[in-house]
């Protein structure tokens, strides 16, 4: 089975190729230059002459603070892009597979987001990854949308090296800690990809197509997160970092984030029998990974 992945040095399409390729499984990656989602003609040939049996869908415009003053490029990236690939999966009879994100919802709820749960984007970011959705809704019934959260991974740009690479030069850092959500680790959405990838290529039941929540078991804040970031590397010899929690107004950014993104996994545990590992779980195999370093064994 060929499975074709979007993007070639982000999180999640690194983690599926690493994971895939230990299982004895073809992932094949397809990014730039051959394919542009900005631009729709790019990826028609680069996309069939691939010969996949399923696509992931997960490259996308990720900078969420400057989607603010990109928005026409984010639109094409996450919105518009997303959509051409869902029509060359119709073309082709296979099934998309896409990954969609927390922050397509406002942030007012006061308990967990479902899949039910209506979306109210509050940023550019989320505004047009909402509009990837839709438009691969209306291109192919024959599609999975994966929408994860706080995405971090030994790979490419996330929260947990952020952390460590200001810890290096500073002893405290302020952090927003009236933002909740749940840490999601890309080993582990490579893990949920590849079971879905394989069950949708056999199995043509319209229950398991649709929208599904996807994220580590748990939640936390920003500082939450950053306190166990910080907890875990000292365990392995880092240096010590106190972690101050701070409003979000205290931290001003040119996006807005949702004050409550978290996603309730119901849903994929149910159709798919699928939990993801709890994020302080992952945490230490991202740690351990990243600095080469095992958490001592607590007697
Ligand atoms: N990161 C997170 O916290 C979260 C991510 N998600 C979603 O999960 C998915 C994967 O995220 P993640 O792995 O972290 O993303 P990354 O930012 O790590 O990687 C993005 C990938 O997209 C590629 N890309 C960007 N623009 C284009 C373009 N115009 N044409 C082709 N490829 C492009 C990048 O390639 P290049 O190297 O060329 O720039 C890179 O390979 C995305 O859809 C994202 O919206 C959802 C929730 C949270
Ligand atoms: C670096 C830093 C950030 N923050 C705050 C800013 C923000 O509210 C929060 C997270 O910051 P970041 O900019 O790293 O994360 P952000 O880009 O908002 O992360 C998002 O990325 C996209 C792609 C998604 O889809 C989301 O699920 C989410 O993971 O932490 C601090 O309070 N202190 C700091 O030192």
């Amino acid at each position: 089975m060929r499975i074709v992945v979007t993007g070639k040095e982000g999180q999640v399409d690194t983690a599926a190729q690493a994971l895939g390729e230990s299982l004895g499984l073809e992932i094949i990656r397809v990014g730039r230059p051959e394919i542009d989602l900005s631009k729709p003609e790019t990826l028609s040939g680069p996309m069939k002459a691939a010969r996949p049996d399923v696509i992931i869908s997960s490259a996308a415009y990720t900078a969420v603070d400057k989607a603010e003053s990109e928005a026409a490029l984010a639109q094409a990236i996450n919105g518009e892009g997303p959509g051409e690939l869902a029509k060359i999966a119709a073309e082709l009879n296979i099934p998309l597979l896409h990954l969609s994100t927390d922050y397509v919802f406002s942030g007012d709820k006061d308990g967990v987001y479902s899949e039910g749960d209506a979306p109210g984007p509050v940023s550019v970011y989320g505004m047009t990854k909402l509009s990837g959705e839709t438009q691969i809704a209306a291109a192919t019934p024959n599609h999975v949308i994966l929408r994860t959260a706080w995405v971090y991974s030994p790979y490419g740009n996330n929260f947990v090296k952020t952390m460590l690479r200001l810890g290096e030069t500073r002893d405290e850092l302020n952090v927003v800690a009236d933002q909740r959500g749940c840490p999601t680790y890309a080993l582990e959405i490579a893990r949920a990809l590849l079971l879905i990838a394989q069950k949708l290529v056999a199995d043509p039941d319209p229950a398991l197509r649709g929208i599904f929540h996807l994220t580590g078991q748990g939640e936390t804040t920003w500082a939450g997160f950053a306190e166990a970031i910080f907890e875990g590397s000292a365990l392995r010899g880092g240096k010590a970092v106190r972690v101050n929690p701070i409003p979000t107004e205290a931290y001003p950014t040119p996006a807005k984030r949702p004050a409550n993104s978290r996603l309730s996994g119901e849903k994929l545990a149910e159709v798919y029998n699928l939990r993801l590992d709890p994020w302080r779980v992952s945490l230490d195999d991202c740690l351990t990974r990243l600095t080469g370093v095992a958490a001592p064994v607590k007697e």
